[in-house]
């Protein structure tokens, strides 16, 4: 099929590489001058997993062009991709995706060929019939449904693994303004994912409610398992893994996502949640669940740091493995362990920080005040508490010997994940975990 992407970031640009390595012909459109100069350079912008790789296998059906004029012409559907940043009150902002329909506009209004508009951005439910429609109608003076047609269909992808849930999802989520569109979808995407997946068509406000009401359902199973963690905590002897891979077993239940630990941060989980809680108040509806997910995530924070306040004096050192919102990327925007690190700082702690990717960006968000390491070793010399945030597989490869003597005698070992449990037997680390009832 013919397609064209406007929007080349991280959820875009591996979106037309995707397309582009099944031999679907794509022509790719962002305004940002460096990824543009960088593609059109024929080089990857974007750090995720096996991007580089996919894009040298794409070029021969991936075009990079400044032309909005080429891009909707020489396609039959145009993806938008564009960020949807949240606003105060946690809704989310159509700005640029409105930006980008008006520069599709002019181009869709003189193109004779039919041309189907398809919105991939995570949206607030009721923006494409109440704002996307209404806008391309009046630009173009046709009619959706019977000139051009609007879909929306927003990817489930987590950052790292982009083009595994690309190509490999559970489901594909189509709606779409009228039959054509969601048929044309789905050949689209038959024909380029490598599992079969289920595709739910339905009307539009259908599937942005969809979008959102699933990431609120997924939460809420973190939400619940960190819940069980704070129970087991106080328990002598209880421990939330043995139990969250046993009621995991059940198929009413499932395994993924029940990992208690630090909680969930990132660009979308915590937003999507907030964007929801605002969706039903816009009816009068309290999204209770959504507040206690919420809620009970900030709390993980506050048991962390209460565990520190109990047993490092004010002015000690406090060593924090990782800032990122998850292993394996630098990106810190909502991330847990940002919020502990300020809570130490306000609190008087003295902080070194090491991360393996996210120190640059820490250092952008934390200023001045912490230490921070690119060696791990330095970081923990001297320390008096060592806190495992980021659950980075390089932290179960770290010499602990050494740690052992470079650290205080009987440091506080504060694991969050649990992932250094064999550590709990040696003796000169008081180790805790969250999730593990001392016995
Ligand atoms: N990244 C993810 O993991 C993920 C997952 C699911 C959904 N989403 C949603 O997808 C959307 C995009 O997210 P992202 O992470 O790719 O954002 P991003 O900021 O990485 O990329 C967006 C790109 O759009 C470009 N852009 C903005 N306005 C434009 C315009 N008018 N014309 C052309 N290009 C324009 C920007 O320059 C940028 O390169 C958001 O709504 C996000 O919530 C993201
Ligand atoms: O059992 C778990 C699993 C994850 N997390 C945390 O949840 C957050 C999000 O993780 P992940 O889902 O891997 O990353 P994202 O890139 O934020 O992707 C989520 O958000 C995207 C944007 O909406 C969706 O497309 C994806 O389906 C959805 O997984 C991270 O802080 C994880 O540490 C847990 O606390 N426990």
């Amino acid at each position: 099929m013919n397609i064209s992407v406007i929007g080349l970031g991280k959820l875009g640009l591996a979106t037309a590489a995707c397309f582009a390595s099944k031999g679907h012909s794509v022509i790719g459109l962002d305004k940002n001058d460096f990824i543009m100069n960088e593609l059109l350079q024929k080089r990857c912008p974007i750090d995720e997993a096996g991007l580089p790789e996919l894009l040298e296998k794409s070029w021969e059906y991936l075009k990079i062009t400044r032309d909005m004029k080429e891009a909707v012409d020489g396609s039959d559907i145009t993806l938008i991709i564009t960020p949807t940043p949240s606003n105060k009150d946690h809704r989310f902002n159509n700005e640029y995706i409105e930006q980008a329909l008006k520069a599709i506009a002019p181009y869709l209004k003189d193109k004779a060929e039919y041309h189907i508009v398809d919105v991939v951005s995570t949206v607030m439910p009721r923006s494409s019939d109440q704002v996307f429609k209404p806008l391309l109608e009046k630009l173009t003076g046709k009619t959706c449904g019977k000139d051009f047609s609007l879909v929306y269909n927003p990817e489930f992808i987590a950052l790292g693994s982009v083009i595994k849930n690309f190509l490999y999802p559970d489901m594909v989520l189509i709606g779409a303004s009228d039959q054509y569109a969601a048929d044309q979808l789905e050949k689209l995407y038959v024909t380029t994912c490598e599992s079969s997946p289920s595709i739910a068509k339905m009307s539009l406000i259908n599937a942005e409610i969809t979008k959102l009401s699933l990431n609120c359902y997924v939460t809420m199973k973190i939400s619940f398992a960190n819940e069980l963690a704070s129970i087991c905590e106080k328990v002598p002897g209880a421990d939330i893994d043995i139990i969250t891979d046993a009621i995991g077993e059940d198929s009413r239940v499932g395994k993924k996502y029940l990992n208690g630990g630090l909680g969930f941060g990132g660009p979308c989980f915590p937003r999507d949640n907030l964007a929801f809680q605002a969706f039903a108040d816009e009816f009068g509806v309290k999204a209770r669940l959504g507040k206690q997910v919420t809620e009970i995530n900030h709390n993980v924070v506050d048991r962390l740091n209460r565990i520190i306040q109990e047993n490092v004096n004010k002015g000690e050192k406090v060593s924090l493995l990782g800032i990122s919102y998850k292993p394996g990327t630098h990106i810190i925007e909502n991330s847990q362990p940002i919020t502990f690190a300020q809570q130490l700082q306000r609190a008087g702690f003295k902080v070194a920080l090491h991360d393996p990717k996210a120190l640059d960006s820490a250092k952008e968000q934390l200023g001045n005040d912490i230490d921070y390491c690119e060696d791990i070793y330095h970081c923990i010399a001297g320390a008096s508490a060592i806190v495992l945030l980021t659950n980075w597989g390089y932290y179960k490869e770290v010499d602990w010997d050494k740690v052992g003597k470079i650290a205080n005698e009987n440091v506080l070992l504060l694991d969050s994940w649990r992932s250094l449990k064999e550590l709990s037997k040696v003796s000169r680390f008081n180790y805790v975990a969250l999730g593990i009832g001392k016995e």
